[in-house]
């Protein structure tokens, strides 16, 4: 089994490229099966998960080939199947994206139910209610969900109870083909909801209000494949962000978006750490002494769940003591068992972790539990006492391309062995 180790104590400094968004790349590429012609995507990053939702799509009969690095060409146009089967939606919830667009242009669809995952039970049943909503009918049985329509799909208006991402990403989809007006209310607002809508609208869709909390989209007949490079991944910059933080070191994060990184950027500050905002990217500059902030998750605008682990992580050597509240997912603290293997003072109290800053960290062997866990001791690990052997790393290249050696290249001692 394969694991990373890392030798802790090194000040990172240099330059690190931030790859397209895991989260964005996603639900692109699903989206692609809405169109009739070919597409070509740009700042495809190298991540397992891109491996697992193109395997999905060739289980469709998509053709998803490389161009050169960094491109995926999506031929849709011999699209033959409409089920994705349990083996590859349980690698990847996100394989759940492909029920929106086989619904809406081949009025079909049979996926696994993704089941729960290790940060919470994380249901779909916002996305089915938004499915019926515009005129799908859905059957549960033998651990699959069966969607179908006869006709084509009818724009409504729909309100989610909860702003999920994935639910606005598979309601936008599905509405793009749909005919007449759809009303979305409550939406996610997250900057991959924005990508998303702006590859759609390229494809030929009309739909406004992305990234606002009312996105409507006139369904249109047909989209045709186009050209679409993916935006800067927030969650890989702030994770960088944080390695520099908690180093004390000087690390410039080329390509990152400050628009989007707004909520890390701001409690970072508040922690003492110096970040300058640039157009073509993002310096971080670390502080020798880290202060101890409160940080709540919430959707975006708010601050990201996604980043919550690394963020703790940075807390354990603060100055003083602070309470991180996850109010997104119900189970999102796996990491804190493995963190206070490594010497840290955290207590859970319901939804909150109660962090006392300690002067070090020790290494050990650890385990990654989920990917930004994972994260978070490669973080932890950075700044411990000797070795830290980081076990399931596989949870770690789901998100981060080449984090060894983008990590190394900033004067980090991490080797990944087995
Ligand atoms: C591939 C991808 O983009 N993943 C991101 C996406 O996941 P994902 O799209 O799964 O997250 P959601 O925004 O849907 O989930 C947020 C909350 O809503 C709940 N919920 C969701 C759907 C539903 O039908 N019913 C329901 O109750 C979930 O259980 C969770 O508690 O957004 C999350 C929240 O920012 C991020 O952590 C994930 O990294
Ligand atoms: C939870 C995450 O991803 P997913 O929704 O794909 O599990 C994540 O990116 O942190």
């Amino acid at each position: 089994m394969e694991r990373l180790i890392v030798s802790g104590g090194k000040r990172l400094s240099g330059s690190v490229k931030i790859s397209g968004a895991k989260n964005a790349v996603l639900p692109i590429i699903a989206a692609s099966l809405l169109g009739t012609t070919t597409s070509r995507l740009e700042e495809i990053p190298a991540l397992e998960d891109v491996g697992t939702i193109s395997e999905v799509l060739g289980h469709l009969g998509v053709a998803v080939s490389k161009e050169e690095e960094g491109t995926l060409i999506v031929d849709s146009a011999g699209l033959s199947c409409c089920e994705a089967p349990y083996e590859l939606v349980r690698k990847m919830r996100a394989s759940f994206l492909v029920m929106g667009p086989l619904l809406a242009r081949a009025g079909q669809a049979r996926i696994s139910l993704p089941g729960g995952c290790a940060i919470g039970t994380r249901p779909i049943d916002l996305h089915l209610k938004g499915f019926e909503a515009l005129g799908a009918e859905i059957v549960l049985g033998h651990g699959y969900i069966e969607a179908r329509t006869k006709q084509r799909l009818k724009g409504a208006r729909i309100y989610l109870d909860f702003p999920s991402v994935g639910a606005t990403e598979n309601i936008m989809m599905a509405a793009s083909l749909a005919e007449g007006q759809t009303i979305l209310e409550n939406p996610a607002e997250e900057p991959e909801i924005v990508d998303l809508a702006n590859y759609l609208n390229t494809m030929g869709a009309r739909i406004r209000g992305a990234g606002t909390n009312v996105i409507r989209i006139e369904g249109v007949k047909e989209l045709k494949g186009t050209t679409h490079a993916v935006i800067p991944d927030r969650i890989e910059a702030g994770t960088y962000m944080v390695a520099a933080a908690i180093t004390g070191g000087d690390v410039w994060l080329e390509s990152a978006l400050s628009e989007h990184l707004k909520p890390v950027t701001a409690k970072l500050k508040e922690a003492g750490v110096t970040i300058e905002e640039k157009i073509d990217g993002v310096m971080v500059r670390g502080t020798a002494s880290v202060k101890a902030v409160d940080v709540k998750t919430l959707p975006y605008p708010g601050f990201p769940t996604d980043m919550q682990s690394q963020f703790m992580t940075l807390m354990t050597v603060a100055n003083g003591t602070s309470v991180i509240t996850e109010t997104v997912f119900e189970n999102r603290f796996m990491h804190v068992d493995e963190l206070k293997r490594m010497g840290a003072s955290i207590k859970i109290e319901g939804r909150s972790a109660i962090v006392e800053g300690v002067p070090k960290l020790t290494g050990c062997p650890v385990k990654a539990t989920d990917l930004r866990a994972g994260a978070a001791l490669v973080l932890a690990g950075l700044v411990a006492d000797g070795k830290t052997e980081i076990s399931c790393i596989h949870h770690i290249d789901r998100g981060y391309e080449d984090i060894v050696g983008k990590l190394t290249n900033l004067g980090a001692d991490i080797v990944r062995v087995g």
